[in-house]
This record gives C-alpha cells, structure tokens and sequence, in this order.
C-alpha cells in the first residue's frame, strides 16, 4: 500500500521531497566522492537547506581542517565532528554531507543514522584519486604514497559505508547526472515491487 498520493505530474525533485518528508538527507563515503558537491546540488534541487559538517566545524573551530588535525589530532577533531552533526542534524529537512571518517566514528554514526536517511556515495579508487590528488587540503592524505592510504581507508571503511540507507555509484558523469541518481534513489527507497 502506497500512502502517499504523488501529483501525475510531479517532477523527479519534487517527488523526491515529497519522499524525504521532514527527515534529512546524509551523505557519506570517502573522500572525493563528491559528498560536498553533490550535497549541496541536490539540495538545491530539492529546496531545502544544505550544510557541510567540515565547514561548519571551520566555522566554529575559525580553522582550517588541515589546522585542527595539525594542531590538535584526529581524535579531537572527530570529538568536535560529533558535537557538530548532532547540532546539524536536530530538524530537518536538510541535506547533510559529512566528512568522510565520520560515519566510522561510532558516536557520529550513532548521530547519523538516528539523524536522517543515509546515502552513501560509493566509488573506485581511480575516480577518487583522480579527483583528490588535485587538492592538499586532506591531511589524512599526507602521506608518502597517498593512493595507497587511500585504497587502505576503501577496505577499512566500505563494509562500514554499506550500512547506508541508499547507496549511488559516483562516477564521471556530469554532477546533474548524479543529483537525478540520487534523487531517484530517495523515491525508490523501500518500494516494494507490485509482486511481492
Ligand atoms: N560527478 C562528478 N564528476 C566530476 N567531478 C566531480 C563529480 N563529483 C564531484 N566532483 C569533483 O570532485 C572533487 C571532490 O568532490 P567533493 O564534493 O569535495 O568530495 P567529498 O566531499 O566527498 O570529499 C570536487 O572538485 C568536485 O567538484
Ligand atoms: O575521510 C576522512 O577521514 C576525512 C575526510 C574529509 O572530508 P571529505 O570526505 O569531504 O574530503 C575531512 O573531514 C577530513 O579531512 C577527514
Ligand atoms: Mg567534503
């Protein structure tokens, strides 16, 4: 049973809200997957509000993320990540994109997942690092080989991300290709096929 009565005419956004309803919508995955690029295009697609947890927690801290983890540690900044997303996630609806650890961290996910419905933004090694190496403002990524340390944080953290709600396949298409995948994602969600 469907109770939710969808004008015939709706397009793909306005269905898509209409399925969200007052939750938020949360993307996690790694870094380079486009959580902050794709988050803030979906939610404009949607007409809702967008927000950034890394940059909030640079609003807040007046640092960049690459200070903090400099000056005081992962661990402090995965604490001050947690008090950010349960701020950020208290009304809805908002799109919600985090940093790429936080759905790792128990107390965030906990946070997460009580928050809103998850999407996890999965993609290859190659589609990451081609995006990523462009930029050194990832400081887990200073390292001396970093796309190793990246497929390491792939095989740590993609049995955890596949946990999501939904999951969409980030790849090189346009990025208005990717918000349809997503937003066609949130109206699929939990449909049950008509024969089951
Ligand atoms: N589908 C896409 N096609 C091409 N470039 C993309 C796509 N999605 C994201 N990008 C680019 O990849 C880079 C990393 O994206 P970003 O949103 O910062 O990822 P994340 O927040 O997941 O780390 C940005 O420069 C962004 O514009
Ligand atoms: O994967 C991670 O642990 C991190 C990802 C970054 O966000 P993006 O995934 O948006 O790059 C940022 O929060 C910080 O550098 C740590
Ligand atoms: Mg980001």
């Amino acid at each position: 049973m469907n109770d939710v009565i969808e004008p015939v005419s709706a397009t793909l956004a306005e269905r898509a809200k209409l399925a969200l309803g007052k939750r938020n919508l949360v993307f996690i995955g790694l870094m380079g997957a486009g959580k902050s690029a794709i988050g803030r295009l979906t939610a404009q697609a949607l007409g809702i509000p967008f927000v950034d947890s890394d940059h909030e927690i640079e609003r807040v801290s007046r640092m960049t993320i690459s200070d903090l983890f400099a000056r005081y540690g992962e661990d402090e900044f995965r604490a001050l990540e947690t008090r950010v997303l349960k701020r950020l996630l208290r009304t809805g609806p908002r799109v919600v994109s985090t940093g790429g650890g936080a759905y790792i961290n128990e107390r965030s996910r906990r946070q997460i997942k009580r928050g809103g419905l998850t999407i996890w933004l999965n993609a290859e090694l190659d589609v990451l690092w081609e995006r990523v190496n462009k930029r050194d403002t990832r400081p887990l990524l200073k390292t001396e080989n970093p796309k190793q340390t990246l497929e390491n944080l792939m095989r740590a953290r993609y049995p955890i991300y596949a946990e999501a709600d939904l999951t969409v396949m980030s790849r090189d298409v346009n990025k208005e290709t990717m918000v349809e995948d997503v937003l066609t994602a949130v109206i699929d969600f939990r449909k049950v096929p008509n024969d089951e």
